[in-house]
């Protein structure tokens, strides 16, 4: 499959307009452009602290968006909520914790199978294509198996953390055995965290990803050269590394 997605998170441009209360810049925007850019979806994550973006976000891009909503949250009676009330194409549940940074690692599915299986059956009720954010970890994507979800997105943020060649590549391989392991067990599987111009070719190249959920690097890249040629430049690495499959 030469084919891979790209899905660009626009958190950060709402991290801009948070730092001073102002209208501008609007993610909305930002949404329009990167999809006239060439996004195959737009992903938001809607934070309980409401740290970036903010549900009026949500509310509008709900009806503007003309390719996908990807909304991002946390497993919480608040989130499941507002998630069955927008029913976005596709929600990926992802760990929060308030005094991160940014997030930190995957989700631990195999140690509240219950809990998750309950939210993915809300979430497919409400016509919601569920997708788990966790780590390259056997257990985690066998457990998502088991809870039902459709999709695995594979957290990529301690390859791209990663402050030797061996270490990025004993976490690639790490990465590659559980999109391997996710695809052999009929999962759709994405990737995203941490991911900038630089470390995404050995991660676009990886045969069975269908996407990957790209933000701080591109939103970064478009203070310099603009939001569109950001989107183009980053899909188009994607693409020249899909084809190498
Ligand atoms: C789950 C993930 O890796 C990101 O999509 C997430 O949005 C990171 O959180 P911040 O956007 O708050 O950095
Ligand atoms: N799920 C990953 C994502 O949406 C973007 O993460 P990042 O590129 O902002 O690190």
């Amino acid at each position: 499959m030469s084919n891979i997605l790209l899905g660009v998170n626009i958190d950060h441009v709402a991290t801009l307009r948070q730092a001073r209360g102002t209208r501008y810049p609007d993610p909305v925007q930002a949404a329009i452009e990167s999809e006239q850019a060439g996004a195959d979806s737009i992903t938001l994550h809607l934070r309980e602290d409401r740290r970036h973006i903010q549900d009026r976000d949500v509310e509008m891009l709900k009806d503007i968006l003309q390719t996908r909503m990807n909304l991002e949250m946390a497993v919480t009676d608040e989130m499941l909520a507002i998630a069955s009330r927008i029913r976005p194409a596709d929600c990926c549940l992802v760990p929060e914790r308030r005094e991160e940074l940014t997030t930190e690692g995957g989700l631990d599915v195999a140690g509240q199978v219950d809990r998750m299986q309950d939210a993915c059956t809300q979430l497919a009720e409400a016509g919601v294509r569920v997708s788990l954010f966790i780590d390259a970890d056997p257990v985690q994507v066998d457990a998502a198996r088991v809870v039902g979800a459709p999709c695995i997105e594979i957290h990529t943020g301690h390859f791209a953390d990663a402050t030797t060649p061996e270490a990025a590549e004993k976490e690639l391989e790490r990465i590659r055995a559980a999109v391997q392991l996710g695809e052999n067990t009929g999962l759709q599987v994405n990737a995203g965290h941490g991911l900038h111009y630089h470390n995404v070719r050995p991660i676009a190249a990886l045969p069975a990803i269908r996407e990957l959920n790209i933000g701080h690097a591109i939103i970064a890249r478009a203070v310099f050269t603009g939001l569109g040629n950001a989107v183009r430049e980053m899909k188009q690495l994607m693409l020249l590394a899909a084809r190498e499959r």
